[in-house]
């Protein structure tokens, strides 16, 4: 269980409480360059006080209880909490709330945050590109935003010394708010709004709606993984199919893997189908031989090289 694995919680920023990552280490002695950290982002809409990193221990549990040899490729597990916006179901009175403890995040705070927690754990374990990134729902928008730079940070340019991840796994992911609020109806809009603004926001955020390419910020060897469940109550399967045809157009090695089981929240709070997923994602790695030889530098556009070396955020 996770309890038996040696877990520590530090901050990455000091803005808020909630500028923290959890870590449960499993075997992080650095020659062991093959194997990889699994890094988790959860969701709750940018904004549910509920959820936070502690979420992904049902999925540290079930995949360290399970039989199955993937166990001996990962060093460890870390889960990243991040800003979040005001939600109306749980006021904060400004008065009687420390700055530290108001939730008032605005885009790009979040995926600033990830951005930081990033950087924060490869300084202090040094895995590189070694990690497979996972993210619940807008866990899932977070962890694509990163492949999509500057247009995601709205004009910042990410910063030049984080690498990316071997894979990115959504699961359950929100990828088109427009789309969602469309077919699914204009409550969905009241999610999006706390965050973002009004929908003129939207698209920059969406990956679904990203122009420029997803490959170009990614190295040769690079997987996403989208998986979903049609138990799903709050997620609908046009998002997954059509974020799958957006990186297919760019030439990503994409994985969809549509059969999960499970309810929207279901599924991390029982943990095994996103551990079934990590072990998909681990094979898939292996089999096609990407793991060793990668190199923590990505290769930008120009924009985004200039962009880089121009206006960065101090972290
Ligand atoms: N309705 C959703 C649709 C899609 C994704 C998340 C939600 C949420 O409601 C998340 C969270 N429970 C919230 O209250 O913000």
């Amino acid at each position: 269980m996770a309890s038996s694995l040696s877990y520590a919680a530090f901050h990455y920023g000091s803005d808020s409480e909630l500028q923290r990552v959890g870590v449960w280490e499993v075997d992080t002695v650095a020659s062991e360059k093959s194997k990889y950290w699994i890094i988790y982002i959860h969701g709750g809409a940018w904004r549910d006080p509920r959820i936070d990193h502690k979420s992904f221990i049902p999925t540290i549990d079930a995949v360290i209880s399970s039989q199955d040899e993937c166990k001996s490729s990962i060093s460890g597990f870390a889960s990243v909490d991040y800003r979040l916006s005001p939600h109306p179901g749980f006021p904060q009175d400004p008065e009687g709330t420390t700055p530290r403890d108001y939730r008032n995040a605005f885009h790009p705070d979040h995926i600033k945050d990830v951005w930081s927690a990033l950087r924060s754990l490869q300084e202090r374990y040094a895995f590189g590109s070694n990690y497979v990134l996972l993210g619940h729902s807008a866990g899932a928008t977070l962890a694509l935003q990163l492949l999509m730079g500057s247009t995601a940070l709205k004009g910042s340019a990410p910063p030049a010394d984080v690498a990316l991840p071997a894979a990115i796994v959504g699961l359950e992911g929100i990828y088109d708010l427009q789309g969602l609020v469309d077919r699914l109806g204009p409550e969905y809009a009241a999610l999006f709004v706390g965050a973002f603004g009004d929908s003129s926001n939207w698209s920059d955020v969406s990956p679904m709606k990203f122009t420029k390419s997803f490959r170009s910020a990614w190295s040769e060897e690079h997987l996403v993984v989208l998986g979903w469940s049609p138990e799903d109550e709050l997620i609908d399967r046009p998002e997954i199919e059509g974020m799958q045809k957006v990186l297919e157009k760019d030439n990503v090695n994409t994985l969809a893997l549509t059969d999960l089981s499970g309810t929207h929240d279901g599924m991390w709070e029982d943990g095994r189908p996103f551990a079934q997923v990590i072990r998909k994602t681990l094979n898939h790695l292996k089999s096609s031989g990407l793991s060793i030889t990668r190199q923590s530098s990505q290769i930008f556009d120009n924009d985004e090289a200039n962009n880089r070396q121009g206006r960065q955020w101090r972290l």
